[in-house]
């Protein structure tokens, strides 16, 4: 007899496997994104800030960030009170003496809420969000935490070093302007030391492959321009198989249940597995010297738009025999994933809010990551199209750029008044 909880999973497995058999064949009738209630529902989040919390009084940044970050992938203008409040909030979380950003305010620099403050800034945009970061101050934060002789960085002053640590040092250091070669050195080697047997990342070697670590460590040598020795077929391999072929979600790990905000945490992984092809694409040009209309290569402008759309998105370029270690185009269901956070994440009975899955409660990381990975999947599914399952109206979201997960034309804004 299988216990409770087993055939609660099959139950489940049923009616995913209903639901999701083909999201686009069935694109009209997937659950409209109950986009305003979301919206209520994070906006709420904001309204908590100044309030100590019981529970996440040191993820008070984070939480700026799920909330004003799930606002801006809804299309959602925040009130400029709001905007004011929030931005003076994150000034607040300034940690003067070691530089970086606290989880609240008075509280010691860590190396996440760094990433969490930073993206919030740059989602906010506009001046007085720019001049909240000292970006001397933060370069001389991350190269405290930064350990020379295995390239890792520590989270947070005598801390642990991990793939987390990499990845919000590097998202980090991009988005305030301070990424060079001393922060940068190292990265690529500490990550791939990372990669596991079966081919996802684990927190530090040794450790078991898991999707937040997996996107930590990719996304850190994509920022850092550097993959080490990284295995990139084999990482692929595992995070193709970590989708459910029932349920169209992502799972964490081997042998775990899907979870919505892996739709992110994993589902961000493919659009950058195609950026590694490109990058490599682009080094086998240089190398071997190849020409593309006439011009011999030395730099990705001198890849027409048509060559480096080709390097992103065919298969051929990279079975040639040329590229032995290099994966295939990243592939994933996006019309599943949208089926399942469509059908399976948004909260019960029209409330706002998303969540892990059916029978878990709404929180606002989920909602952040869950509309992420929507949003993901509608525009870096498959090579080149915009594809939304359900009603367009409801459910399109605003692009997400995967790198440092902020909404698109923010983040381009943002960097091009990065000088
Ligand atoms: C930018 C930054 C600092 C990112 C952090 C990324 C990261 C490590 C995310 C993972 C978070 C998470 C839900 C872990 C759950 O593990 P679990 O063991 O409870 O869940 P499981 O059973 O699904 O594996
Ligand atoms: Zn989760």
């Amino acid at each position: 007899m299988p216990s409770t909880s087993a055939s609660a999973i099959e139950d489940l497995a049923a009616t995913a496997r209903e639901l999701h058999r083909d999201a686009f064949a069935r694109n009209g009738s997937a659950e409209p994104l109950r986009g305003d209630a979301h919206a209520e529902y994070l906006r709420g989040g904001l309204g908590a800030l100044p309030q100590v919390f019981v529970s996440l009084d040191a993820s008070r940044a984070w939480m700026a960030y799920w909330c004003v970050h799930g606002l801006a992938v809804l299309g959602r203008v925040l009130d400029d009170e709001v905007r004011t409040r929030v931005v003076g909030f994150l000034d607040a979380c300034v940690d003067a003496r070691r530089g970086g950003f606290g989880g609240g305010p008075g509280q010691m620099g860590h190396l996440a809420t760094t990433y969490a403050a930073t993206a919030a800034l740059v989602t906010i945009g506009g001046d007085d969000a720019r001049e909240v970061i000292a970006r001397a101050d933060v370069k001389r934060f991350l190269m405290s935490l930064k350990e020379k002789e295995t390239g890792g960085f520590r989270v947070h002053e005598g801390g642990e070093a991990d793939a987390r640590g990499c990845y919000a040092a590097m998202a980090s250091a991009h988005m305030c302007g301070c990424l060079d070669n001393d922060v940068r050195s190292g990265v690529g080697a500490y990550v791939s030391r990372c990669q596991t047997y079966e081919g996802g990342i684990g927190g530090e070697p040794g450790g078991e492959a898991h999707g937040g670590y997996t996107y930590c460590g990719l996304a850190a040598c994509a920022l850092a321009g550097d993959f080490g020795t990284l295995d990139l077929e084999n990482l692929e391999r595992w995070l193709v198989n970590r989708q459910g072929e029932i349920e169209g979600g992502f799972s964490g790990r081997t042998n775990k249940l899907v979870d919505g905000c892996y739709s992110f945490w994993q589902g961000g992984c493919f659009p950058l597995l195609r950026r590694a092809n490109d990058v490599m694409l682009l080094q086998f040009m240089e190398r071997s010297k190849m020409t593309v209309g006439g011009r011999t290569v030395v730099g990705s402008d001198d890849l027409g738009l048509e060559a480096r759309v080709l390097g992103a998105c065919a298969a051929t370029m990279f079975t040639s025999g040329a590229f032995e270690s290099s994966s295939t185009p990243a592939a994933f269901s996006s019309g599943a994933l949208q089926g399942w956070i469509l059908d399976c994440c948004q909260s019960d009975n029209g409330a706002g809010g998303l969540r892990d899955k059916p029978g878990t409660g709404r929180d606002h990381y989920h909602t952040c990551y869950c509309l992420s990975g929507l949003s993901l999947a509608q525009h870096h599914g498959r090579c080149g199209l915009v594809e939304v399952v359900g009603p367009a109206e409801s459910n399109a979201l605003v692009e997400i750029e995967p790198l440092v997960n902020v909404v698109k034309h923010k983040y381009e804004t943002w960097m091009r008044a990065l000088t």
